[in-house]
């Protein structure tokens, strides 16, 4: 009987690890073989490992280019999923109508906001439709172009802030300045004073105040990888421990988003519901008024996520497109003197103020092209837009897709289509959005994801634009800038992709221009 026990305990043993390797094995040849049409690298056949590595390297925008210049525009990256750079295909998988859609793949769990240490479904990850529609519909009309230009005077106020701290720091002092944290503060601070009335402080402090935009990319370099397996999301940046310590210590953008929220609420307890405490109606005006005209229609944490995703999602994105209009501007200094050109023409003829309006830039055609090529050349987001291919299949770039397979588009490898963008479509050629036939250029303008595209894309877009258009004219109609090189005359930046593709070390140099409306006859 003892002998028999030890058999069976021994057997056990061997059978139970046994079986779970013949499940595992089944289930990795049963994906390979589901996909195994798509040409891609063999590692990325059978693990995630590979695209979880690349994004490790830093460099996952590049080697997803590479990767589809060497096996096409349908391209398998793991086991279950699939990356197109096909730019005909953009409205099929992101589905312009509303039947079109496919929903939001695992990709986005681990990038689920947690303001209070625990994940909640946000605008932006949530996979659900439903959560979505809820969130999204009550405040959509607070970013369309015609309700943002009440906030210009926002803006305003932070350009001129902006404008004092480099004229004092840099230009007076011919100091070296990290620009490149300069236009990122910027971009927080303005992002601060549209929705609270309340800038987060960087500009007046000259410094990332509480580490604020330190710590939100130390979260991103985190959930950029979990998001490529997110099977290990619960077990690494999401465990039990993570959760709780997170909730002893909210993270620091979204502690000045609830104290924002929390001082405001208490204002309106005190003067009554139509006292916002704010002169113009900020963004947090708007979503309280729409929680009022709600009734309990949105979910009781529908305003924390509407004013903490201000922050997270259009902040280091502003600054990203920021620094590539200046970093390639400077770096091509026949396109600079094209624009600077551009401008001056229009304050001669008086139609461009000290503080650039909107009005004033928007039909500006060179700024147009400049910005729309910084965002075709370095999109701020750098991996793919995930999707999850419906039940019953579609066939994408002429290769079918069985359902449930997880398909997404690179911004950077698809607008790196040398058919629809040309042979130079590696270089910053703003041009190319003027030379071409108007045809050509909405089929450019179409195949551009540098905003994502269907019922998912950006929802700040027109407030991005707001902010780009203005401060980019009225700061090089202020200041000259030079570009400061290393000793071997390098180009100063890196960058680093984690999901945000972001630029570390643009420096420059700056001194005074002449004033508004004189001509600029020195360049
Ligand atoms: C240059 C600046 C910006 C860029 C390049 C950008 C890019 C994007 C992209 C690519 C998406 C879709 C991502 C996907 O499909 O996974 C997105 C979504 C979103 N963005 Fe932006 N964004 C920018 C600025 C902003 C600003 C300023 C705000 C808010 C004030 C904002 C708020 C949002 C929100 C809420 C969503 C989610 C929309 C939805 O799922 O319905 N973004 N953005």
């Amino acid at each position: 009987m003892a002998v028999l026990n030890m058999l069976t305990a021994e057997s056990a043993f061997l059978v139970i690890p046994s079986l779970v390797l013949l499940i595992l094995i089944t289930q990795t040849l049963t994906s390979w073989t589901r996909l195994r049409h798509i040409p891609g690298p063999h590692t990325a056949k059978f693990s995630n490992l590979a695209r979880f590595l690349w994004v490790k390297s830093n460099r996952a925008h590049e080697i997803h280019t590479q990767l589809h210049r060497k096996y096409g525009p349908v391209v398998r990256f793991g086991p279950n999923m699939v990356a197109v750079a096909d730019p005909a295909e953009i409205g099929h998988i992101y589905g312009f109508g509303k039947t079109g859609a496919w929903r939001k793949s695992d990709f986005y769990r681990a990038l689920l906001m947690k303001p209070t240490g625990k994940p909640m479904p946000g605008i932006f990850a949530t996979q659900d439709e439903t959560i979505h529609k809820a969130l999204k519909r009550p405040i959509s009309g607070a970013y369309s172009m015609s309700t943002l230009v009440s906030f210009e005077p926002y803006v305003d106020a932070t350009m001129r802030v902006f404008c004092d701290q480099l004229q004092t720091r840099f230009a007076e002092t011919k100091a070296v300045a990290d620009f490149g944290m300069w236009l990122q503060m910027f971009a927080f601070d303005v992002i601060g004073q549209l929705t609270f009335s309340k800038r987060l402080g960087f500009l007046e402090r000259g410094e990332d105040v509480d580490n604020v935009m330190a710590r939100l990319w130390g979260m991103f370099r985190q959930t950029s990888l979990a998001s490529q397996m997110p099977w290990i999301d619960p077990l690494w940046t999401n465990n039990p421990l993570k959760r709780w310590m997170r909730s002893k210590g909210t993270s620091p953008g979204a502690a000045f988003a609830m104290e924002r929220i929390a001082e405001r609420r208490a204002l309106m307890a005190q003067s009554g519901k139509d006292d916002w405490g704010v002169k113009e109606r900020d963004f947090l005006s708007r979503f309280l008024e729409i929680e009022a005209k709600e009734n309990g229609g949105v979910p009781p944490y529908a305003v924390s996520v509407w004013a903490s995703s201000n922050i997270t999602a259009g902040s280091d994105t502003t600054g990203i497109l920021l620094r590539t209009i200046f970093y390639n501007l400077l770096q091509h200094p026949q396109t600079m003197d094209k624009l600077v050109a551009e401008l001056n023409t229009a304050a001669e003829k008086g139609e461009l103020d000290e503080l650039a309006s909107w009005k004033q830039t928007r039909e500006l055609p060179y700024l147009a092209a400049c910005i729309t090529e910084a965002g075709r050349l370095h999109p701020p987001f750098g991996l793919p837009y995930e999707r999850v291919v419906p039940p019953e299949g579609a066939t994408v770039s002429g290769t079918w897709l069985p359902g449930g397979t997880i398909v997404g588009m690179s911004a950077w490898a698809t607008h790196r289509h040398r058919p629809l963008f040309g042979d130079d479509c590696d270089d910053w050629v703003p041009e190319r959005w003027l030379r071409c036939s108007p045809e050509h250029r909405r089929k450019m303008e179409n195949g551009l994801l540098t905003f994502g595209a269907g019922h998912r894309s950006c929802l700040g877009k027109h407030v991005a634009y707001l902010e780009v258009y203005k401060v980019v004219p009225t700061l090089l109609r202020k200041f000259k800038f030079e570009l400061v090189r290393d000793a071997h005359h390098a180009p100063t930046w890196t960058v680093e992709n984690r999901w945000f593709i972001m630029q570390h070390g643009f420096f420059v140099r700056l001194s005074p221009k002449l004033a508004s409306g004189d001509v600029d006859h020195t360049r």
